[in-house]
């Protein structure tokens, strides 16, 4: 099948000489969930807007369903919802009216019962005589996707969906996008929440100085640089660590009660079989074990942090 969006080579310098994309190349499938991750300025919007057709490419080429974004403008556009970060609409509109008038800028018919189901799916229905300024900060996001819900579009582009909102609103969003998904819409989404992109995204990308400096399925990213933890809870709390453990990357936390070893889960031999035998002849004895994962964030702050 082929992609729904290609992004071959794409460079984009801002009047003045600011170079906020640089040479990006990204395959984007059908139904999939991408998340842009990346610090402030990093070029994320940069990247959406000029896939949408808002800003113009410097070099490069990007094509949705096969069509080249600038040849092909009308399909590309038609095929795209975006939800920008800030708000434009006209504060004495209604809810009901911007969202029927964003459908008609698509050239689509009016279908009262397609804006009734996005309104009511996303918790808007009682406010749809509301005039715009009458709603909070959050309601007012919701009819930014509404909006770009309006014309039915196979791709969504949400661009920090979930900033400022509450965890409820936060998480009808999940389910929305979740929903969305099961339709067959593809969905790109820019975030600097990485629980969201753990929570949501299929795949992950990490931009920074407008490059594209990894693209990476979530649970492979996680599995190749994801580090464990085994931690022990010991029957004695140790004051020091012996020395014949000296080669266990090894910490001791709680006041000598819980003992730490990090490993690379993705070795064939993690270590653990023979620290268990050093502990035992060590004569050090636990109560309780678990392990954990180190979170998306912890990877996050690595890779960003390594490409300085
Ligand atoms: N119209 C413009 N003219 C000149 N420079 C611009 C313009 N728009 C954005 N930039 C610059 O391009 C860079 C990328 O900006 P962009 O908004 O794409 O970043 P971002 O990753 O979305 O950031 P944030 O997380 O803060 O929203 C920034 O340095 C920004 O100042």
């Amino acid at each position: 099948m082929q992609p729904i969006i290609q992004v071959t080579k794409l460079n984009k310098i801002y009047k003045g000489g600011f170079q906020a994309l640089d040479n990006i190349s990204l395959t984007i499938e059908q139904a999939e969930i991408l998340a842009l991750l990346g610090p402030n300025g990093a070029g994320k919007t940069t990247l959406i807007s000029t896939i949408c057709g808002i800003i113009d490419p410097s070099s490069g080429t990007i094509t949705v369903d096969g069509k080249d974004i600038i040849s092909g403008y009308r399909h590309t556009r038609e095929m795209i919802g975006l939800v920008p970060q800030e708000l434009t609409t006209d504060a004495f509109e209604t809810v009901w009216d911007t969202v029927s008038f964003s459908r008609g800028l698509f050239g689509k018919k009016p279908d009262p019962g397609y804006i009734e189901k996005i309104l009511k799916d996303l918790s808007l229905w009682e406010k749809k005589d509301n005039k715009m300024m009458e709603l909070s900060g959050g309601m007012k996001r919701r009819v930014l996707i509404a909006k770009a819900l309006s014309h039915e579009p196979r791709i969504l582009f949400l661009d920090e969906p979930t900033a400022g909102v509450d965890v409820e609103l936060r998480q009808d969003m999940w389910q929305l996008v979740e929903q969305l998904r099961k339709n067959g819409v593809t969905i790109i989404l820019t975030t600097h929440y990485i629980e969201e992109a753990e929570a949501i995204a299929d795949r992950i990308g990490v931009i920074k100085n407008g490059q594209l400096i990894l693209v990476e399925e979530k649970s492979t990213l996680m599995a190749k640089l994801g580090k464990k933890q085994l931690l022990l809870e010991l029957k004695q709390a140790l004051t020091e660590l012996p020395p014949e453990l000296e080669t266990f990357e090894l910490c001791l936390k709680e006041n000598g009660r819980h003992l730490v070893y990090t490993y690379d889960a993705t070795r064939e031999h993690t270590g653990i079989a023979s620290l268990m035998q050093h502990l035992s002849q060590a004569g050090i004895q636990f109560k309780d074990l678990k392990t954990d994962q180190s979170s998306l964030e912890d990877i996050f702050v690595s890779l960003v942090k390594e490409s300085i």
